[in-house]
């Protein structure tokens, strides 16, 4: 039986997928595989029968993904899953940042038992007064599944979008309409947009990218919008922003202790991902990656291993190896076969930066005393029978 365990609560058309050789576990200690949106998980123990994380969502900076590797741990996400839920709330953002939407929301739960209400509306209206994003200027960061769909939705809805990715895939620039202009640094975001938002993961190299400095060379009244991680941007920054009026709002769905008590601050509580479709896309893609893992081995959207299919077993025996991506692994994995005098039906061999895996289909069934011989090879993190 393998033992699932869910650290959030995961939709319930993905779960169904599980076939009746896999349990849900309370217990993360006894699982072989983790399903998780966004539960920190940098101080758990992770358990050495742990095989699998699927995240649930696009950001993983809530998983050990080093520490993970190095324990033969494949993480997954689902990328592009969530990202419509996301791009729809990025433009309600642009929105009420624009049009005092909040305000006038609020003057009407506050004046609901007055009977001249219908009346008063109209006296009271102009303080809740904003201005049209259609012609504005909206600058991109971070040009992936999210940014692509917020930037060519600003542009349908009549603004003039620029974009910047340095790292831009080619399906993503294959997606991106041809009106938007694909400009090579932040700074030409900043000098000309009256709109910012930024769609990147939260890396050492991204964390805190709004800052002081960086919002010195935006435009006098720039709004800008974060709905990819809080640590993207400096808050206490943003925060001094906010007082000298440099930075007209700041749209966040990360609120926290300081930005929930700001002035100019637009706070949703993580809401991005959190529609019925989203969630729903995410828990198919992610069961149906742990299961392909778990039981043919194969690696599709890992954030920490190679990508590697080898189909559906057809051999008499399958195994699976996670190891480091040093020299003369391959060698050692094939000395022990032909030691055995087993043949080699078909082999796979990726690597990931510092982590590969190897599969080897072969012409017996797999053996305890094999995966005993490859897992003593110094650099073998985890030794998989798949068959
Ligand atoms: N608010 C929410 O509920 C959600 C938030 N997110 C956040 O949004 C982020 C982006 O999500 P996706 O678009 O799905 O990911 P993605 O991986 O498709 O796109 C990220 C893009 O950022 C680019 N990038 C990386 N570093 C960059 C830099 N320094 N400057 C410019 N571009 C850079 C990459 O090349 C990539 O194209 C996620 O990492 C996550 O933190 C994602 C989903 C839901
Ligand atoms: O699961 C969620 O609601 C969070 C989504 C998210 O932030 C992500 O996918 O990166």
């Amino acid at each position: 039986m393998v033992k699932v365990n869910c650290l959030n609560p995961i939709a319930a058309v993905g779960m169904d997928l599980f076939s009746a050789d896999y349990a849900k576990t309370e217990n993360m200690q006894e699982a072989d595989a983790v399903l998780v949106r966004s539960a920190a998980m940098h101080d758990l123990e992770l358990p050495e029968n742990l095989k699998a994380i699927a995240r649930a969502g696009a950001g993983v900076n809530n998983i050990p993904l080093d520490k993970c590797a190095g324990k033969g741990i494949v993480v997954f996400n689902t990328p592009g899953a969530n990202a419509n839920g996301v791009k729809e709330l990025a433009i309600a953002g642009l929105l009420l940042a624009s049009r005092d939407i909040v305000g006038g929301i609020n003057w009407v739960a506050e004046n609901k038992a007055d009977e001249n209400i219908a009346k008063n509306v109209e006296k009271a209206k102009s303080k809740f007064a904003g201005r049209e994003i259609m012609g504005k200027k909206l600058g991109v960061i971070g040009l992936g599944a999210i940014g692509v769909l917020v930037a060519n939705a600003a542009n349908r809805l009549g603004m003039k979008v620029y974009g910047c990715d340095p790292y831009i895939s080619v399906d993503h620039a294959w997606n991106l309409s041809r009106d938007i202009i694909h400009v090579k640094t932040n700074d030409e975001i900043y000098k000309e947009c009256d709109y910012i938002t930024v769609h990147v993961p939260l890396l050492d190299e991204t964390k805190h990218m709004i800052n002081t400095e960086t919002i010195s060379k935006m435009k006098d009244g720039v709004v800008i919008l974060n709905f990819a991680r809080d640590l993207l941007v400096n808050e206490d920054d943003m925060g001094e922003a906010l007082k000298s009026g440099k930075v007209a709002r700041y749209v966040t769905d990360f609120p926290n202790a300081k930005t929930a008590n700001m002035e100019g601050v637009i706070a949703i509580p993580h809401l991005g991902a959190s529609t019925e479709e989203s969630e729903d896309n995410c828990a198919v893609m992610a069961v149906k990656q742990i299961m392909d893992y778990i039981e043919n081995g194969n690696i599709r959207n890992s954030v920490n291993y190679p990508s590697c299919n080898a189909g559906i077993c057809e051999s008499a025996g399958r195994i699976a190896i996670n190891h480091r991506n040093i020299r003369n692994m391959l060698s050692q994995f094939t000395s022990v076969f032909s030691g055995e005098n087993i043949n080699i039906a078909n082999m796979i061999n990726k690597s990931k930066g510092e982590y590969a895996y190897s599969i080897f289909d072969i012409e017996i069934p797999s053996t305890e005393e094999l995966v005993n011989k490859l897992a003593s090879i110094d650099g073998v993190l985890k030794v998989r029978i798949i068959k």
